[in-house]
């Protein structure tokens, strides 16, 4: 039985701070689940240098979409490329939006307004192309393999299975299957369960891989996290004496070794995957918010900047990603 979770919590200049936590909870050898929770615990201490956003008051009314009501705080709209997106609303202020492509949740704001996600410029809302940016899922295959890069999760079609209020905040619960187009690439039957949940101050996830096949699977998934931010003032903090598995010169032959800093920066290109990463790492953006990543079950993390490679938004985010690799 594994058990893991993650947790960010941003913490602005004031005593603000934002969270975000995504365990991974595998129940049995052919289940396993996986939360996320991003939680801003004092929405009116958040300190930004964008203005306030104005407050939208009490509970979003219950939305209908063709047959489909959903419950208060949740609705669907045509979002970029006319891809269906569902807006989560918080009557505490704070707001998300999640497209059923890839299941990726690509804004997430708190309630001064500011995103603490990003997403890059040039990603494509086609359906055709994963999402570059926000919280997009590598499923069941992390990184480049037998299957397309990252797998295929990030690259199909979820629907939506549930809606609910916990605690007068929203929730939403999106379910990906196997298909023709799956099974071309892993020939396993599979249930997918991704619950995103709003709270007063938090944004959490959860993550349930069930084997609905007759034969055993194996897997690896990520929460390929971009995160806003302003690299030249990045540090990630927590990661001293983790094993690394540095994909930098080369990915296909990633370098062993053992993180010494106390802080890893990033001056350049980063690439590197963090074997038995801890409970918990800080995370300086660099904009005025610290984000600190609690991290039960996930066991390893990814720190990925792209610099040059990606010469018109590197400076503009930093991947700090949740993983089982
Ligand atoms: O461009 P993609 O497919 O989203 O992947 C981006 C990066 O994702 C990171 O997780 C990998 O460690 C990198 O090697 C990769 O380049």
């Amino acid at each position: 039985m594994l058990a893991p979770s993650l947790l960010l919590r941003a913490l602005g200049k004031a005593p603000p701070s934002t969270e975000v936590s995504a365990p991974l909870l595998p129940r049995s050898q052919a289940e396993m689940a996986a939360p996320c929770a991003l939680t801003l615990p004092s929405p009116l201490s958040v300190s930004s240098s964008s203005p306030r956003r104005s407050r939208r008051s009490g509970v979003v009314a219950m939305a209908s979409v063709g047959q489909k009501v959903y419950a208060p705080g949740v609705a669907v709209s045509e979002g970029n490329g006319g891809l269906p997106k569902i807006d989560i609303k918080s009557p505490h202020g704070s707001e998300a939006e999640i497209y059923l492509f890839g299941a990726c949740v690509t804004s997430w704001k708190v309630p001064n307004g500011k995103d603490l996600l990003f997403v890059r410029p040039d990603a494509v809302f086609n359906g055709q192309k994963p999402i570059s940016g926000g919280i997009p899922h590598c499923f069941p295959q992390f990184g480049p393999g037998p299957m397309q890069q990252h797998g295929f999760a990030r690259n199909m079609n979820w629907s939506i299975t549930d809606s609910e209020v916990i605690e007068g905040d929203p929730a939403v619960t999106l379910e990906l299957k196997d298909d023709s187009y799956s099974r071309s690439m892993w020939d396993f039957s599979f249930q997918a369960l991704y619950k995103v949940a709003l709270h007063s101050t938090s944004l959490s996830t959860t993550l349930k891989i069930t084997n609905t096949d007759d034969k055993p699977f194996s897997f690896n998934s990520a929460l390929h996290s971009y995160i806003r931010a302003s690299i030249s003032g990045v540090s990630v903090k927590g990661l001293k004496g983790c094993k690394t598995l540095n994909k930098d010169p080369d990915p296909t032959n990633p370098l062993e070794g053992k993180e010494e800093r106390e802080e890893v920066t990033f001056p350049g290109f980063v690439d590197c995957v963090y074997l038995g990463a801890p409970s918990e790492l800080t995370l300086d953006n660099g904009l005025g918010d610290k984000i600190v990543i609690s991290n039960a079950n996930w066991s390893d993390a990814v720190l990925w900047n792209p610099h040059l490679q990606m010469e018109a938004c590197y400076k503009d985010f930093v991947c700090v990603e949740n993983a089982k690799v």
